[in-house]
């Protein structure tokens, strides 16, 4: 009998909230809020799924959020992806939020944070989840944006851990966050950015060096750069790979070329995570059935996997 991957505790540290709006709900919110989408039903809705690069995925993501308007909204999408945990037994999250993606429409940071913040103070009560809220800028806008982005969020200080860095990679390098990284730090939040998803190696070494980032997301291009694994593992660093994510994007064209099995070996803080669930093709139970089947991951190894997602947490876990 081989272990049970659902049974198995686990931590996911890489997932977008926005990035878990399942079409149903998508459709759900947007007849609630009297928007129209430019798909008929569900099922087309999926077959737009089709992504040939990361900029493909995140124009439809972007379009998909416009339905979350309401304190409510934000509370839905939060719950329906913290019921998705509970049943795969995934007992801690530190999820992704983007403010700017809801601000710049005219959604209040107190609407997003405070919809958000209620469904997992209530998952906590309920089943002892842990948590820590992460706060992402978008790097296709100007670290302006992001600064104030950041004195938007002070209000609600308490309500997050960390800060976070995502959305076009290619041509928006970490060092362009330099100011707005450092006065997070200065406040006491963690510093995580994804580097190296489509990104160069140089990027990676920036998170690190420029931002001091503690965790990087995804990372899967230090692979290129023997000197940076070295860095990696030398410092423990831990890695937010998405192994779903990156065959869905084309960083690889099939799990079997995907390097997480080697980067675990070579002795790197390497976790699985679903990113964009919702999107994807599958959350963290999917992620670690579909290693096991395409690269041959033993239950040892998903024991280890598992065991990182933990060591590699912001804040203390359940
Ligand atoms: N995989 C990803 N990379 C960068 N930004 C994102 N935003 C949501 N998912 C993302
Ligand atoms: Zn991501």
């Amino acid at each position: 009998m081989s272990l049970d991957l659902n049974a198995l505790k686990k931590s996911e540290l890489h997932i977008h909230l926005e990035g878990s709006l399942e079409p149903d709900l998508m459709f759900r919110l947007a007849k609630r809020n009297g928007i129209a989408l430019p798909y008929a039903n569900v099922e087309s809705l999926r077959a737009a799924y089709d992504f040939n690069n990361l900029q493909d995925f995140l124009d439809l993501y972007y379009r998909g959020a416009q339905v979350l308007l309401q304190e409510e909204d934000f509370y839905d999408l939060t719950r329906a992806y913290l019921d998705r945990c509970r049943a795969q037994n995934v007992t801690h999250v530190e999820p992704f939020f983007d403010p700017q993606t809801h601000t710049d429409r005219g959604v209040s940071m107190a609407t997003v944070i405070g919809g958000i913040t209620r469904a997992l103070k209530e998952a906590k009560a309920e089943w002892g989840l842990s948590y820590g809220l992460i706060l992402c800028f978008l790097r296709h806008l100007s670290e302006d944006e992001a600064q104030h982005t950041l004195d938007a969020a002070l209000p609600f200080r308490e309500h997050f851990v960390g800060i976070g860095l995502d959305s076009s990679e290619q041509g928006h390098p970490p060092s362009k966050f330099k100011y707005v990284f450092a006065r997070g730090r200065d406040m006491g939040l963690l510093p995580v950015a994804h580097a190296g998803e489509e990104g160069p190696p140089s990027y990676i070494w920036e998170a690190l060096d420029e931002l001091g980032v503690v965790r990087v997301d995804h990372g899967v291009r230090a692979t290129e750069d023997p000197d940076l694994i070295e860095r990696l593992r030398r410092d423990q660093i831990p890695l937010t790979v998405c192994p779903l994510s990156n065959i869905r994007l084309k960083v690889y064209e099939s799990l079997k070329q995907h390097p997480i099995l080697d980067l675990l070996e070579d002795g790197l803080k390497v976790t699985v995570n679903s990113d964009d669930p919702a999107y994807f093709g599958g959350y963290m139970t999917e992620n670690f059935e579909a290693l096991r089947a395409q690269l041959g991951m033993t239950d040892d190894q998903a024991e280890r996997l598992a065991r990182n997602g933990f060591d590699a947490a912001l804040v203390p876990t359940t």
